[in-house]
């Protein structure tokens, strides 16, 4: 039958256009654990819930491979994220982490759906809503599948699977808009390496501008500013620890760390993570940047078959000018290989994109909260104190 616009999203406890003001700010339905259902929904015929073991290295191979082949592309459709599977063990093996969160539909073996939860504490709008709750991500059903109705029933499952463990909301974010963000950001893209760029087919030239015009605009030094700047080490979690929570303060909704989360998110892992600290005398850090790796599968291109993007993670700047440590930022990653810097326009970023020639992309990136209700129906993205990869 036809499907109403978001026939599944209206009957979820999300704030809806005119009840906004009816609604007092927090929990818009408060759970009851006993009435939580204890067995999996029903699946069609043939078709089983399956707990995904990253860490076994063919249950593994079967995540990346439905996504590679089958999750979020540009509007387009000219690029695919290519997430690899040491970056699905970084994003979904956290400290705390469910074994049945990560949760996929197999048939005859064969994975065609997932979706993933990991639990975090998120603080929202001031320090009194600290909400123990799970972050949703990497939510894809085989393109071969779609419109069975299956990403409602891993929704609804993961859901329930959540309830069990007496947490009553959720964080994510969608390229697509459904009911109802709480923030739309948007995201920018600096090139490092304009020709690559133009090759691929993400930027391309207008009349007057060539290819060597544009090197020449974008061209970067050989090495970084910043007196001290060195990669993180394990000696530095106790600091880094510190100068994030102190930092994320800022915002109306962000993570607190403990210094074992901040090991596991922070410590580079090849490939994967690059975070940067500024060392001062005495071993003091003042300041660090951090960026994710996160390749886009070029679809149809002759030349290439992926675009190297480094992602903004969490930057903190204390003593060097925010700018000047983006600045770095940028020398790090194309030394680092990478061939696009992007950021969104969240947190402090606002500070640094022009200045340092980010051109808008084509899209947003939307927020939202499952089953909470803000004191404002949308938070600015400066408000926004999250990076979800
Ligand atoms: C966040 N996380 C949930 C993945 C995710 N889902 N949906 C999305 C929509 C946009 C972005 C995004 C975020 C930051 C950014 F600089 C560029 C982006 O997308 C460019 C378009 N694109 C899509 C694939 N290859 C290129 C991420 C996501």
């Amino acid at each position: 039958k036809l499907n109403k616009p978001h026939q599944f999203w209206q009957t979820q406890p999300m704030p809806n256009i005119n009840e906004m003001d009816k609604l007092k700010p927090g929990p818009i339905q408060l759970g009851v654990l006993a009435e939580v259902r204890k067995d999996p929904f029903n699946l069609i015929e043939k078709y089983e819930w399956f707990n995904v073991d990253l860490r076994n290295e063919e249950q593994a191979q079967q995540v990346y491979t439905l996504l590679k082949e089958n999750y979020v592309e540009d509007d387009d459709n000219m690029f695919r994220f290519d997430y690899s599977i040491e970056f699905l063990r970084w994003a979904l093996l956290p400290p705390g982490q469910y074994a049945d969160w990560l949760v996929g539909v197999r048939v005859n073996q064969k994975l065609v759906g997932f979706i993933s939860g990991i639990p975090v504490t998120l603080y929202i709008e001031n320090q009194q809503n600290k909400v123990k709750m799970t972050e949703i991500n990497f939510l894809c059903v085989h393109k071969k599948i779609r419109s069975n109705r299956l990403a409602p029933v891993l929704i609804k499952e993961i859901t329930r699977r959540v309830h069990i463990k007496n947490m009553w909301q959720a964080v994510y974010t969608a390229g697509i808009v459904v009911p109802t963000p709480i923030s739309q950001t948007r995201y920018y893209h600096r090139s490092l390496n304009a020709k690559k760029l133009i090759e691929v087919g993400f930027s391309s030239l207008s009349a007057r501008q060539t290819i060597s015009r544009q090197q020449k605009l974008y061209k970067l030094p050989e090495e970084p500013k910043t007196p001290g700047l060195r990669p993180m080490k394990k000696k530095d979690v106790a600091q880094v620890t510190k100068l994030l929570n102190e930092y994320l303060k800022n915002f109306k909704l962000y993570f607190k760390y403990t210094e074992e989360e901040v090991k596991h998110w922070f410590l580079p892992r090849k490939d994967v993570i690059s975070t940067y600290v500024v060392e001062k005398e005495q071993g003091i850090v003042t300041d660090f940047l951090s960026f994710y790796n996160l390749p886009s599968q070029v679809i149809n291109n002759p030349k290439h078959t992926h675009l190297k993007a480094a992602y903004s993670y969490y930057n903190v700047a204390t003593q060097t000018p925010i700018v000047q440590l983006m600045y770095d930022a940028l020398i790090l990653a194309k030394n680092e290989g990478f061939d696009v810097f992007n950021a969104l326009d969240i947190m402090d970023n606002e500070k640094f994109l022009k200045e340092l020639m980010f051109c808008s992309g084509d899209g947003q990136l939307n927020y939202y909260l499952y089953n909470w209700k803000l004191e404002k129906d949308m938070l600015k993205p400066e408000e926004i104190g999250i990076v979800l990869v």
